[in-house]
């Protein structure tokens, strides 16, 4: 039998030596006893036994007394000097320097008087086992402590966690009889300063003992923070928070200190390798440890544990037992993440159950005295979060919805299609869709031109010499080769287009363009630069990276390479739009609009120094498309870059020619968010979902080319509206709440009653209905451009039945419009 013991061996309270054996053999046993069914039964029992002991007295090393200097784990052991004399003396062991020699067979022949001792050992045993103090019956043995076997039967790994009773009992019926094993008797390393779990313990869900949960209760002011719980809990209750009030308020409010990102660890330490190798506690028996305790009851519907919160031991052992967590209540697990038990943000994962995790994440977020009474309006239930896990979003309290509208038909190169806009702008959707409808009698033309995702690395040299070195290499063709070939080797979709380097000094900034198939691509593209980037290293070995992206890229920064260069996909659209509808549809001219567009959006964003935002509003289509289809919405920095045209078209020139051009339209239709069933559905009403199997990059490209045709239309509309100075008047109607005017509206006329009643209001609130409308209303009057008021109506040669039924006296007069949207007298919006 081979022993391996490393242990603190405590002498009178304090660690004397530190001993390590390794008993060399036991051959013989080994063998014949390798299979479970052939050891003769007396061997079992006397193995068992001295098993039972010798688990027993290796609680003699028992590290934490060496830090205590006081016995108060196992107040009536004995002294271990004098167990291990004994046993010496009567040759079950002994000791040879360092080593510890169990010598196995003399054991199991046992003579009268060493029976005597064994019995004694036993009776301490059977004591320790059954009759001492539950809880301390399944004390740790150490922290780092295990159990192996070394035998060619079974490998046994322990978590510590487990009293040397429990473990020697587990161990019996496993493996100890006939096999080689090695004591659980490691070296441990607790101190009294560091009783937080480890990220060994966390990992292998490592319950810690009493003394350390008793110091994690006072630092962690778990106290508190279970007086908090009823008061969080009336905080986040809400009617579809699904938060139960299961609790009186007990009136005490103690902030706690819980940080929902607060975390040491690496993402996976709380699913790690628990497969197998964590002793798993029964569930009968934390049951009935549970129901001992009377401290929480089972709610039958939920089949989850409510009430006052059990002690953090308990709910430890709990949550390592298997399906235990669910019977944690949520305060309980609150509890354990307090306790720096479980991170904050690993609870899904923690509680096995998505929703539930996301649950008791906000109101661990409720007891953050800032965010307190905030999150019941934020929605959490009935969301599909399996798809948000480990891609789209971390710490999970809920989602933000946002209302999506409609604009279309979008004719667009012979199609149409239907835009989804996720915005809260009232009048986005209106607009675009007003500009949908100027196109349909000849639709929108659209072109991909230049497609190429970009990173740019900063690498460092020696000297400029050495960067332009680097450069003038890139620049050979047989280098970009051996470059693309690295590159391309990342990725089935990714392909280098083009290596773009500028130098600055001793800098140099490597462009790798690529195409991304129908990703969006900067994942992609990432990797594939770092691969690439070894290649540049390997023949310059004095070039430092400093960082993967040096912001030549550039991503989600205003820059003019992407204005200049492209990025992502360039898209050109166009399209003719008949004069009766620019002034039936549109309530305008060509001529109002063309020299409005070169006044604000060529000369306008060139007065202000702009690059790229030679247009009216490209970034508010882009961005409502974007949120609505799952696209990173920080790209709409560079994706809006664009510049609107206007010219005169036709014979007579009164209709008009309009285009787009939009050179760096970052989007695609497979990754990031386009992976949630919301934003799929809205790629799938553009008819671009996902991948294109049969040309891969279709999907992408046809994309970028619609939301080119829908700026176009944004464009148009937004321009009209400036044109016919309708854009106040358009947007109090639309993006302004009526619900709102009218309890100010109320308000006002409370105060106006006063007012005639003689009760004196103070200067400023004292205007009359009558003077601030006609403000307004003069105001916009003055602002209507001459050809909207003048206007002829005529038939729409789209052949729209409904626009000749319009009148611009009706449907245009702003005096009117204004009365209507502003009954508000004291109306600032003039
Ligand atoms: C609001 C409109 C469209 C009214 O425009 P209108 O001509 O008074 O409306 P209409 O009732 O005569 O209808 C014309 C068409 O507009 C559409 N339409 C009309 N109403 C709706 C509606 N409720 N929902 C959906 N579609 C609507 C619809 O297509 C309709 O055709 P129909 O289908 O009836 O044959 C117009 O006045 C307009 O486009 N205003 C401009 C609003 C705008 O573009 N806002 C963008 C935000 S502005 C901003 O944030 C950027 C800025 C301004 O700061 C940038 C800069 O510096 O320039
Ligand atoms: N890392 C960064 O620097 C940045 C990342 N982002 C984020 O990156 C995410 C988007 O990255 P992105 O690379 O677009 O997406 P992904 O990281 O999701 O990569 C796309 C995946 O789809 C696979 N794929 C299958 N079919 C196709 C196809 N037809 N075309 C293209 N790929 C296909 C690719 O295969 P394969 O494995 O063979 O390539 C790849 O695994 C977004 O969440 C965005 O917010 C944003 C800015 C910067």
């Amino acid at each position: 039998m081979s022993i391996s013991v490393t242990s603190y061996y405590k002498r009178n309270g304090v660690c004397a030596r530190r001993r390590k054996s390794s008993v060399t053999s036991m051959k013989s046993v080994s063998k014949s006893y390798s299979s479970p069914n052939n050891y003769p039964l007396s061997y079992g029992f006397r193995g068992l036994f001295l098993m039972a002991v010798v688990s027993y007295y290796s609680r003699a090393f028992y590290p934490i007394e060496e830090h205590n200097g006081v016995n108060t784990i196992f107040p009536s052991k004995p002294n271990a000097d004098s167990i291990f004399g004994t046993l010496e003396a009567y040759g079950f062991i002994s000791f040879n320097g360092t080593k510890i020699t169990v010598d196995a067979f003399r054991w199991i022949s046992i003579s009268v008087d060493q029976l005597v001792v064994l019995s004694v050992a036993a009776a301490l045993t059977v004591r320790y086992l059954f009759f001492d103090d539950k809880a301390d019956g399944f004390r740790t043995v150490s922290e780092e402590s295990t159990i192996t076997t070394t035998t060619t039967v079974n490998t046994v790994y322990m978590d510590s966690g487990i009293s040397a009773g429990a473990t020697t009992a587990q161990t019996l019926t496993n493996n100890v009889i006939g096999i080689t094993a090695c004591a659980p008797l490691s070296s441990a390393n607790i101190t009294t300063s560091a009783p937080v779990p480890t990220p060994s313990q966390r990992r292998r869900k490592m319950p810690v003992n009493a003394k350390e949960i008793e110091i994690l209760l006072n630092r962690n002011k778990l106290c508190e923070a279970k007086n908090n719980m009823s008061d969080y809990q009336d905080t986040c209750s809400s009617p579809d928070s699904g938060i139960s009030k299961s609790r009186p308020s007990s009136g005490s409010v103690t902030p706690i200190t819980f940080s929902i990102g607060d975390h040491s660890e690496s993402d996976d330490e709380v699913d790690s390798e628990d497969s197998g190798l964590t002793m798993k506690t029964e569930n009968a028996e934390t049951q009935t440890m549970s129901e001992n305790l009377n401290l929480s009851r089972k709610d039958e519907t939920s089949g989850r544990w409510t009430g006052t919160p059990r002690p953090l031991e308990d709910c430890i052992t709990l949550y390592h037992s298997d399906d235990g967590v669910k019977q944690l209540s949520d305060e309980e697990v609150i509890n354990l993440v307090n306790a720096k038990y479980i991170p904050a943000y690993q609870l899904e994962k923690a509680v096995q159950d998505l929703e539930r995790g996301v649950a008791i994440r906000r109101k661990l977020s409720c007891m953050q005295k800032d965010v307190k009474g905030a999150t019941p309006d934020i929605p959490y239930k009935n969301y599909d979060y399996t798809m948000v896990q480990g891609a789209c979003c971390e710490n999970v309290i809920g989602y933000i919805p946002i209302p999506v509208g409609i604009a279309g038909p979008l004719k667009m190169d012979g199609k149409l299609h239907y835009v989804p806009m996720a915005t809260t702008e009232g009048c986005l959707v209106a607009s675009t869709n007003r500009g949908c409808r100027a196109f349909m009698p000849n639709g929108v033309r659209t072109r991909v031109v230049h497609e190429g995702m970009s990173r740019a690395p900063v690498v460092r040299f020696p000297d400029a010499m050495r960067a332009a070195e680097a450069m003038l290499w890139l620049g050979e063709s047989e280098n970009f080769e051996e470059v693309k070939q690295r590159f391309d080797a990342s990725s089935r979709f990714a392909r280098l287009t083009k290596i773009h380097p500028r130098i600055a000094g001793r800098y140099l900034f490597v462009r790798f363009v690529a195409k991304t198939g129908d990703a969006m691509g900067m994942n992609m593209i990432s990797k594939g630069t770092e691969m690439a980037l070894q290649v540049l290293q390997n023949h310059f070995h004095d070039m430092e990276i400093l960082a993967l992206s040096g912001n030549v890229c550039t991503d989600k920064k205003p820059s003019a390479i992407n204005w200049l260069e492209g990025r992502g996909k360039s898209v050109v659209s166009e399209a003719i739009v008949p004069a009766n509808v620019v002034e039936n549809v549109l309530k305008t001219t060509t001529a109002a609009l063309v020299e409005l567009n070169i006044a604000k959006n060529l000369v306008g964003s060139a007065a202000a120094g702009s690059i790229g935002g030679f247009n009216a509003h490209a970034a508010n289509i882009v961005t409502a498309i974007y949120i609505a289809c799952g696209q990173d919405p920080a790209q709409n920095v560079c994706s809006s870059n664009c510049m609107t045209i206007m010219e005169p078209s036709g014979v007579d020139g009164r209709d008009l020619f309009i285009s787009c051009t939009m050179p760096s339209i970052e989007c695609g239709t497979i990754g990031g968010g386009t992976i949630l069933p919301p934003q799929a559905a809205c790629l799938e009403m553009l008819g671009v979902k996902g991948a294109n199997t049969v040309n891969p990059g279709e999907n992408a490209r046809t994309f970028a080319r619609i939301v080119s045709a829908a700026v176009l239309a944004g464009e148009l509309s937004l321009m009209s509206a400036l044109a016919a100075g309708h854009l106040v008047r358009s947007h109090l109607k639309h993006n302004r709440s009526a619900t709102l005017l009218s309890a100010i509206a109320l308000e006002q006329q409370a105060a106006n009653t006063k007012i005639a009643s003689g009760t004196t209001i103070p200067d400023s609130q004292s205007h009359t209905s009558t003077t601030s409308s006609d403000k307004v209303a003069q105001s916009i009057k003055s602002n209507l451009a001459p050809v909207s008021s003048s206007a002829t109506l005529k038939p729409d040669s789209a052949g729209s039945g409904d626009m000749i039924k319009r009148s611009l006296s009706s449907k245009s007069s702003p005096v009117i419009t204004t009365m209507e949207f502003l009954s508000v007298p004291d109306c600032k919006q003039t």
